[in-house]
């Protein structure tokens, strides 16, 4: 499994479906995308799209009536040999050691991340002690500095305290210092800023992307917000129905997006220009165009790669 592009992550051709008494269901349906290593990759898209999806199979979490159906997870951890993640078994401990350890979690809900019975000294200890060797201690001192990284005033008095008595945004510092603080070297952030009110949200993504350029982890971002993408990362994937259907570097994708679906988000964006005004809802954008024809992702040069007919993807080609 040859990394030549020094990715952290490479996905190829991921199906997951979910059975049911109905028949099958192609929650991810043939995505492939790739996580460089110390850069951030947004994947974007609508409820349902199959982001959460496709991150929670490479956390090994996928459970039945859900399946891995077809593909390839492959991580490159920086010393060690590329794991193919869809092989392991709940049993392995590699995939105990990656789940946690080399691949950190933030959720959307904070809540979810923390249990409310255990104090968040507690909890930031217990995961060093799952992945790491570390004393008491020495594990006291390692979670005073990373809650002082995340912004939190007054550490050795914060750690004795309890999840409900921080508020939603310190919670949220709280959950992205317990992803942080066995250094993973990849960390998936599912919609970290969605329950946080615009505010704190701002504050969030600002302390996200600084300390990912600190740390040098590599990020997969999830939201259905282009304009968050703007702001944190350096390539996307644009999911819609569980395909990707458009991907390529932030800048080139914004400036000229090229599917109708990712220019169906981008005027969906709110901006500074149509504050206040009613915003176009993505199906509105999209009006009477087809876009389940074109199913297959073509590559168009500049590291880009859309899924339009071939004799149109042909006029983008570079
Ligand atoms: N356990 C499950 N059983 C059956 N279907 C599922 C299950 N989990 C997810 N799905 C289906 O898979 C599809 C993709 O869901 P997914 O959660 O990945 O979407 P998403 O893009 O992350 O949306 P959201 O932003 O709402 O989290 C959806 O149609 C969903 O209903």
């Amino acid at each position: 499994m040859p990394n030549p592009n020094e990715n952290a992550l490479s996905i190829r051709e991921l199906s997951v479906t979910f059975d049911s008494e109905d028949g099958a269901f192609e929650a991810v349906r043939n995505v492939s995308y790739d996580v460089p290593r110390g850069k951030v990759l947004a994947v974007v898209g609508e409820s349902g799209s199959g982001k959460s999806v496709t991150a929670n199979a490479i956390l090994g979490l996928i459970q039945a009536p859900g399946r891995v159906s077809n593909g390839q997870i492959l991580f490159y951890p920086k010393k060690g040999n590329p794991v193919d993640i869809t092989t392991l078994s709940e049993k392995d401990d590699l995939l105990f050691k990656i789940r946690g350890g080399k691949i950190g979690m933030i959720f959307q809900e904070p809540m979810t991340a923390l249990s409310p019975v255990h104090s968040i000294g507690n909890q930031l200890c217990e995961a060093l002690f799952l992945h790491k060797s570390v004393d008491k201690k020495e594990a006291e001192r390692v979670a005073i500095e990373m809650l002082e990284k995340v912004g939190i005033t007054d550490p050795a008095t914060r750690l004795k305290q309890y999840p409900h008595e921080f508020s939603g945004g310190m919670r949220q510092r709280v959950v992205i210092a317990m992803a942080l603080i066995c250094e993973p070297e990849i960390i998936i952030a599912d919609e970290p800023t969605t329950a946080l009110d615009v505010t704190i949200q701002a504050q969030i993504l600002t302390l996200l992307s600084k300390l990912q350029k600190e740390t040098g982890t590599s990020v997969i971002f999830i939201t259905h917000d282009l304009g968050v993408v703007a702001q944190i990362a350096d390539d996307v994937a644009v999911m819609y129905k569980g395909r990707i259907v458009e991907k390529g570097s932030v800048r080139q994708v914004l400036k000229d997006p090229l599917h109708p679906y990712t220019k169906a988000l981008l005027a969906a964006i709110p901006s500074q220009k149509n504050l206040g005004a009613r915003l176009p809802t993505i199906d509105s954008v999209l009006g009477d165009t087809d876009i389940s024809t074109h199913t297959e992702l073509i590559e168009i040069g500049a590291g880009r790669s859309v899924a339009l007919a071939p004799e149109e993807a042909a006029r983008h080609s570079k």
